[in-house]
């Protein structure tokens, strides 16, 4: 199946998925330059319930946070989005060493990790419908940077030995994820795609300005994920991310001056 190594990786995806050659690919390099400031472009509302969260698993290409949305319980509202979405998990790309990770780059600079926190547009019965619809999906992009030891942070890094190989999950409960999203919700938007196959272009993307903190030991604790199922030869789970794909004539709208 497809991986980020040189014989499955981003190159060899538009084989299986000819959408890679799209004209709505993720993730993007943001030139801030180039980013036009949208006074209609709302403020973000995002409203959590940590009942909401059920479990977290490596799904052989990240770790994810998967959380219910048979209700209305976690919702993403306002921003450049219309009517309501369901937040449906939240997951990492990350690299093998702190200078990249990122999947988006702000004016060619990468970061050593990105958080994305997906959500599906109730308009449609279910996730499943809604990727395959152009406003199906909102993923709010958010970027980390090598700093201060993030508490926040560090009680999704706490159950990563016990699901350190592929398929494996936990219960995983009680967790805000708003705790894991700076102190400013300034975002750049535009249209965009899944940054893994099916690489559906159903996506606006949400990426936020203002990075959170990371600390070198603990992005450390993803590097120590495997890629591969337990009694499979080791691979670490690093390097996990799409590099930026072609801009195709889309605008890059920021809510911010
Ligand atoms: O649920 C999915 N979540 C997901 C998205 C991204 S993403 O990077 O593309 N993203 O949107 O943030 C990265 C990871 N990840 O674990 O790395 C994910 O697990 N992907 C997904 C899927 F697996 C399918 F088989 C499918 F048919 C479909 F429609 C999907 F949307
Ligand atoms: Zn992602």
């Amino acid at each position: 199946g497809w991986g980020y190594d040189p014989e499955n990786g981003p190159d060899t995806w538009s084989a299986q998925f000819p959408v890679a050659d799209g004209p709505r690919q993720s993730p993007i390099d943001i030139v801030t330059a180039d980013a036009h400031y949208d006074e209609n472009l709302q403020p973000l509302e995002v409203k959590y319930d940590p009942g909401s969260s059920s479990g977290i698993v490596n799904n052989g290409h990240s770790v994810q946070v998967d959380f219910a949305d048979d209700t209305d319980s976690s919702t993403l509202t306002g921003g450049p989005i219309s009517g309501t979405y369901r937040l449906r998990q939240f997951h990492f790309h990350w690299g093998a060493s702190d200078d990249r990770g990122s999947e988006h780059t702000v004016d060619g600079a990468k970061f050593p990790a990105e958080l994305h926190l997906v959500h599906w547009n109730t308009k449609y019965p279910n996730f499943a419908q809604s990727t395959t619809q152009p406003d199906g999906l909102a993923v709010i992009g958010v970027f980390l940077q090598i700093g201060d030891a993030n508490p926040q942070l560090q009680k999704v890094l706490d159950a990563l030995e016990a699901i350190k190989t592929k398929d494996k999950q936990i219960a995983f409960l009680d967790f805000d994820p708003s705790v894991l999203l700076p102190s400013s919700l300034d975002y750049w938007t535009y249209d965009g795609s899944l940054t893994t196959p099916p690489l559906l272009e159903s996506v606006t993307w949400i990426v936020l300005k203002e990075p959170i903190n990371v600390s070198s030991d603990q992005m450390a604790m993803f590097r120590s994920l495997l890629f591969t199922q337990e009694g499979d030869e080791p691979s670490n789970m690093v390097d996990n991310y799409r590099p930026p794909q072609a801009l195709k004539g889309r605008s890059v709208r920021a809510s911010f001056k």
